[in-house]
């Protein structure tokens, strides 16, 4: 059964110098239980996308169009007063920032009862009792409930964010870069715990990250989002065997924890576009080893290669060349070269 069901979202944001479309007609879905990997570089639109589900956008960003069918009802249609009621019961985010979040003045455990208290009806010796459990699946003494956030660690209060995002056993956790200020060994702990608590209460999970190889760990499905599109989409298992975007075979070449011995390791050059500029064709075609003019032209649809595996590529009958290719230092060369060309000309 479908938990959440996302169709045509377009997300934008209103700026001195005009409209910025962060989102664009992205749609997915998820099941009850199912983890989900939203992967691309630094401002594609993920964490956008994250909090729209929160419906915790900055005041300058609003939903333009689209639904968001959540156990059957569109969070974008909700009242201010629904969605409080829907936040942390039913849907919970686990970001960085939210470390900040935590309240100097008072222990971890007053803060994290209160929380329980406001979205339960729980007394406070039973959210107290709830608290230890929960601190104790992560990874935490019962003791320090007491402490206040300066007597903690860094991997402690993200594991005490963690705790209360997942004490009402949410359907839903969106868990935004939840470990990247982390040690790698911190990280890796936790990033377990949280899936072992997911697994436990059977939740969904959106996971974003900038990081594929941590998906091809936690994650069911994954989409590879540019330039505020989806580039492809399909089961984690089959991504990483056979990926078919230009920009995905760009994004494995990066990332040293999934590639063989052989392979070497090769960045993608350019960077995505800007998004305030109105674009034209492919999202990524500028960064594309490639492209053609229809890419420059046209911006190909979403379409499904395999079952469930969808790819937004003008090229998909080309795979077998393209992941020759891409993985070749050279062919990534003349994408550099171009771009100089192309800066060079614009000037
Ligand atoms: N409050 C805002 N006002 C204007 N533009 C914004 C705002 N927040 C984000 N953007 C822009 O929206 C686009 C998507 O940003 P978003 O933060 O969602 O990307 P991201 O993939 O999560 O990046 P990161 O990994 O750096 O968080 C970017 O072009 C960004 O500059």
């Amino acid at each position: 059964m479908n938990l959440l069901e996302v169709k045509n979202l377009n997300i934008e944001y209103v700026t001195q110098e005009g409209i910025l479309n962060a989102v664009e007609d992205v749609s997915f879905t998820l099941k009850q239980g199912e983890s989900l990997g939203l992967v691309g570089e630094s401002g594609c639109g993920k964490t956008t996308l994250a909090k729209s589900i929160m419906r915790l956008l900055p005041k300058n960003g609003r939903i333009s169009s689209g639904e968001m069918i959540f156990k059957g009802e569109d969070i974008v249609k909700k009242n201010n007063e629904e969605i409080r009621k829907l936040r942390l019961k039913e849907i919970a985010m686990v970001s960085q920032s939210a470390m900040n979040a935590l309240n100097p003045v008072y222990t971890v455990g007053e803060q994290l009862i209160e929380g329980i208290r406001a979205h339960s009806n729980m007394t406070k010796a039973e959210a107290t009792k709830r608290a230890e459990e929960v601190f104790e699946i992560i990874g935490l003494e019962a003791k320090r409930l007491k402490s206040y956030p300066h007597q903690m660690s860094g991997g402690m209060k993200q594991r005490a964010i963690i705790a209360m995002a997942l004490t009402l056993n949410p359907s839903l956790i969106i868990a935004d870069e939840p470990t990247t200020a982390l040690d790698v060994v911190v990280q890796d702990k936790i990033l377990n715990q949280i899936l072992q608590i997911q697994k436990q209460i059977n939740s969904s999970m959106v996971f974003i990250t900038h990081d594929i190889s941590v998906v091809s760990e936690i994650c069911d499905t994954i989409i590879v989002m540019y330039g505020g599109k989806i580039m492809e989409k399909s089961s984690t298992k089959t991504f990483f065997k056979a990926p078919y975007h230009p920009y995905s075979l760009g994004l494995q070449n990066a990332f040293p924890s999934i590639l063989e011995i052989s392979d070497e390791l090769i960045s993608i050059p350019g960077s995505p576009p800007n998004l305030m500029k109105e674009q034209k064709g492919c999202r990524f075609q500028a960064r594309c080893p490639f492209r053609t003019e229809l890419c420059q032209n046209e911006l190909p649809k979403l379409k499904e290669v395999d079952k469930e595996h969808f790819v937004a590529c003008h090229y998909t009958e080309d795979i077998n060349t393209f992941r020759r290719k891409a993985k070749k230092r050279e062919t990534w060369k003349h994408v550099q070269e171009r771009l100089i060309l192309e800066d060079r000309g614009d000037e």
